[in-house]
C-alpha cells in the first residue's frame, strides 16, 4: 500500500502559514488534498479563514481542526487519532498538509510518524518552516544582548535563550525547506540580514528560498519525498531530553467577544495603540460590522494589522465579533481585554 505523503508546515505565529496552503489549495489542481490545522487559544480562526476562502475541490470535510491545545504536546490524544481516521477514509486524500500552531515544535509531530500503525501509511514527505522575514530583519527574535549579559552576570547556570528564540530555532532547526516569507516588507538588506540570521540553525541540506503572500508553486513544496520520521535524529530540538514534549506556559491566550462594530477603520485605528504598548504578539479573528452583509477578518503579527471581509454571514448565523489575543506570559488580560472590549463598543 502506497503510503500518504504529509507535509508539515511550520513557522512562528503570524509567519503566514495559513496564507501558504491557501495558496497551495487554489493551485494544486483538483489534487485532494486535506489540511489538518492546529492552534493555540481557545477559537479556531485559521480553519474558519481556509473554509471562507471557496476553494473549488476542497471540501469543508478536507479542513480538520485539532484543538486542545498546541498539536505537539497532544500528539497522542489528537493528531494520532485523527491521522487514523484521515487515512481510513474510503477515499483518503492524495496528500495531506499539517498547520501546526505558531507555538508548537515539530518535532514530535515528525516523530508520530514512526508509530507502527502510522508508518505503514503515511510518511513526512518534508517540513517547511515559513519565517517572517520582516520580524527577523528587526531582530524579533536575536538575542538582546544586553539582557543577555546581564542574565550571565547575575547567575551563570540560568537558559538564557528567551522561549521565542527557542521555538524559532527549534521551528528552523526541523525543516527541509525554509521559505523567507513577506519579502515584500523587506528592502534587499533586510532579507540579506534575515538570511544571515538563520543560516546557522539549518540543517545542513536545508533549502531557503524567497516568497510572498506565500506564492510558491505547489512543485517546490510538495513532493520532497524526504520521509523526515526515518531522520529524526538529524533534527536538533532543546526539548529532545523531555518525556512530553515542552510546555506553553511561556505564551498566554485569551479571546474577546462582543458584538458588531461601526467600522473596519476605526476598529484598526484603535487596535494599533493597544497592541504596540501590551506587545502583543498576535490578534486575529471574525468580526462583525454592522450593516455589512459578510464578516471581516483581523490579522494582527506584531505592528501590522490587516482586515478584510472574507465572505457573507450565512443564514442563521450568529453575526458577532471574537478575537484571539496571543502574547508571552504575563500578557495583561485584566488591562487588554476591556481596553478591545471597548475598541469594538
Ligand atoms: N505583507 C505580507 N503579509 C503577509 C504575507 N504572508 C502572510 N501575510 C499576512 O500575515 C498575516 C498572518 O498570516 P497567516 O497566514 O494567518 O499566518 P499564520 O502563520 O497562519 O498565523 P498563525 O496561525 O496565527 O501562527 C495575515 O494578515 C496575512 O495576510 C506576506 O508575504 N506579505
Amino acid at each position: 500500500m502506497s503510503r500518504i505523503p504529509t507535509t508539515v508546515v511550520t513557522g512562528f505565529l503570524g509567519a503566514g502559514k495559513t496564507t501558504l496552503i491557501r495558496h497551495l489549495l487554489e493551485n494544486v489542481n483538483g489534487r485532494r488534498i486535506a489540511v489538518v490545522v492546529n492552534e493555540f487559544g481557545d477559537v479556531g480562526i485559521d480553519g474558519e479563514i481556509l473554509r471562507g476562502c471557496g476553494i473549488e475541490n476542497c471540501e469543508d470535510e478536507d479542513i480538520v481542526e485539532l484543538a486542545n491545545g498546541c498539536i505537539c504536546c497532544t500528539v497522542a490524544d489528537d493528531f494520532l487519532p485523527m491521522m487514523r481516521k484521515l487515512i481510513d477514509r474510503p477515499n483518503p486524500p492524495e496528500h495531506i498538509l499539517v498547520e501546526t500552531s505558531g507555538l508548537a515544535l515539530p518535532k514530535p509531530l515528525v516523530k508520530a510518524f514512526t508509530w507502527p500503525d502510522v508508518r505503514t501509511r503515511a510518511t513526512v514527505d518534508g517540513v517547511i518552516a515559513l519565517i517572517d522575514a520582516d520580524a527577523v530583519a528587526r531582530g524579533r527574535f536575536a538575542p538582546d544582548e544586553d539582557a543577555l549579559a546581564k542574565a550571565r552576570a547575575e547567575d551563570p547556570t540560568l537558559d538564557h535563550e528567551t522561549p521565542l528564540e527557542e521555538l524559532f530555532e527549534e521551528q528552523v532547526a526541523c525543516a527541509d525547506l525554509v521559505i523567507l516569507n513577506k519579502t515584500d516588507l523587506v528592502d534587499a538588506a533586510g532579507l540579506a540580514a534575515a538570511e544571515a540570521a538563520i543560516r546557522a540553525d539549518l540543517r545542513p541540506g536545508a533549502k531557503i528560498i524567497h516568497a510572498a503572500m506565500g506564492g510558491v508553486d505547489p512543485s517546490v513544496l510538495l513532493g520532497l519525498g524526504v520521509a523526515a520520521e526515518d531522520d529524526l535524529n538529524s533534527r536538533r530540538s532543546h526539548h529532545d531530553d523531555m518525556a512530553d514534549g515542552h510546555d506553553h506556559d511561556d505564551f498566554d491566550s485569551f479571546v474577546v467577544r462582543g458584538d458588531a462594530v461601526a467600522g473596519p477603520e476605526a476598529l484598526v485605528a484603535a487596535l494599533e495603540p493597544l497592541i504596540a504598548a501590551h506587545d502583543i504578539l498576535r490578534l486575529k479573528g471574525v468580526v462583525a460590522v454592522a450593516g455589512k452583509p459578510a464578516r471581516l477578518i483581523v490579522q494582527a503579527v506584531g505592528p501590522r494589522i490587516q482586515a478584510y471581509f472574507d465572505r457573507p454571514w450565512r443564514d442563521g448565523e450568529v453575526r458577532a465579533t471574537s478575537l484571539v489575543v496571543i502574547g508571552e506570559k504575563g500578557l495583561d488580560q485584566a488591562v487588554i481585554a476591556p481596553a478591545i472590549q471597548a475598541a469594538l463598543a
